[in-house]
Order: structure tokens, then sequence, then C-alpha cells
């Protein structure tokens, strides 16, 4: 997989043309975002993995295989930033899940560890509202015994009301379920660019 950073933004100005199919990258801050996207494209430093969480503040745009643009977006849930600061994020993501007419679907990432949090919730019930389709991943899947992997998913898939079928395992780690989720993505990026010749 070829990739390449492309540029940051903070609004709609700053995106780059909508000309090919999108996908956006979200989670709790911590989740292990950056990590998941540079295992992903298989590259070390893409995005920046950090002991500050909350680092990225901007909206980050990759392009993969010359064909369709990757999106990382700002962790949400991190405690440490401003009232002020968390209402500017707010606003930001709002006018991108808003405008952004390109957009594929939304990867939507969880700790595969524990139950989606209050905020994961609120996340994908936007996402369902808005008609944006989800495809989950749960991350850190290293951190859980092999044989409990599956109980995991689809309590997982219980909580967030996905199909377990549009339900992945990762770790950035080991470098395992990378494969499984892009097949998933190229597939919803056939579909998207089906759409769109009709
Ligand atoms: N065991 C394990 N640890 C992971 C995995 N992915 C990420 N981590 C660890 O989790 C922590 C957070 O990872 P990041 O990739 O920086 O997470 P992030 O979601 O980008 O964090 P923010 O910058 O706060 O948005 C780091 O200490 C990583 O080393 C994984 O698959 N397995």
């Amino acid at each position: 997989m070829n990739s390449e950073f492309l540029t940051s933004a903070t609004k709609e100005g700053e995106y780059p043309e909508a000309d090919r199919p999108e996908v956006v990258v979200v989670g709790r801050s911590n989740v292990g975002k950056s990590s998941f996207i540079n295992a992903f494209t298989n590259r070390k430093k893409l995005a920046y993995v950090g002991n500050t969480p909350g680092k990225t503040q901007l909206i980050n745009f990759f392009m993969i295989d010359g064909a369709w643009y990757l999106v990382d977006v700002p962790g949400y849930g991190y405690a440490k930033l401003s009232k002020a600061q968390i209402a500017k994020l707010g606003r930001m993501m709002d006018e991108y899940f808003l405008k952004r007419k390109n957009l594929t679907c939304v990867v939507q990432l969880v700790d595969a560890r524990h139950d989606p949090s209050k905020d994961d919730m609120e996340m994908v019930d936007f996402f369902k509202e808005m008609h944006i389709p989800i495809v989950a991943v749960a991350t850190k899947i290293d951190k859980i015994p092999k044989t409990k992997r599956i109980n995991h998913l689809k309590k997982i898939s219980q909580k967030l009301q996905i199909p377990l079928a549009h339900i992945f395992a990762v770790s950035s780690t080991e470098k395992i379920g990378f494969e499984q989720v892009e097949e998933e993505l190229q597939k919803r990026i056939e579909q998207a660019k089906k759409m769109d010749k009709q």
C-alpha cells in the first residue's frame, strides 16, 4: 500500500478536493488510533504516536494508492482539554461530517478490552443518524486471550448495535487483523464508486 500525507485542515476551505472516496478513522483518545493508521499503512510515523494523549487537534488527510483518502481526526474524550478547546474541536468535527460529500464510511475504533464508552456510543448513534456506514475495529486485541476474543467482539456488537460481520479486531503491536480491515474498506470504496457512476 502506498500512503502519503497530503494536508492538515481545521475548516472546509482547507480540505482536499472531494474527488475520491474517503474513509475517516475515529476513536477516543488513547484507543490506539495513530498506531492503527501506522500499522494499516505500513508506515512507522505516518500518524503521530505520542505519549501526550489528545495531541492531534487537526484533521489530517492521507492519500492511499492514489485512489482514496484516509483521514485522521482528533481523538475524543480527552479530559485535559479545556471546555473551549473541546467545543472548538466539536465544531470542527461537525463541519467535517456535515460537509464532506465523498465520505464513504467511518472506521470507529473501540478498545477491545472494555465495553464501548458513553462517548463511543454517542459517536456511533451520530453516524447512524447521519446515515454514514460504520466499520467497527476493536484495537489492542493482543491484550485479550485468544479464546475470549470472540466474546468481546460479540459484546461490542451488542452494545453498539452493529452486526458482528462489520466488526474487526486488530493488534498494532502484533500486526494482525489489518488485511481483513483493508479488504472491507476496499469493498466499501468500490461500492461507493459504483453508486457515483449510476
Ligand atoms: N498492546 C497494544 N498496545 C497498543 C496497541 N495500539 C496502541 N497501543 C498503545 O496504546 C497507547 C496509545 O496509542 P496511540 O496509537 O498513540 O493512541 P491514539 O489513539 O492515537 O492516542 P491520541 O494521540 O491520544 O489520540 C500507546 O502506548 C500504544 O503503544 C496495540 O495494538 N496493542
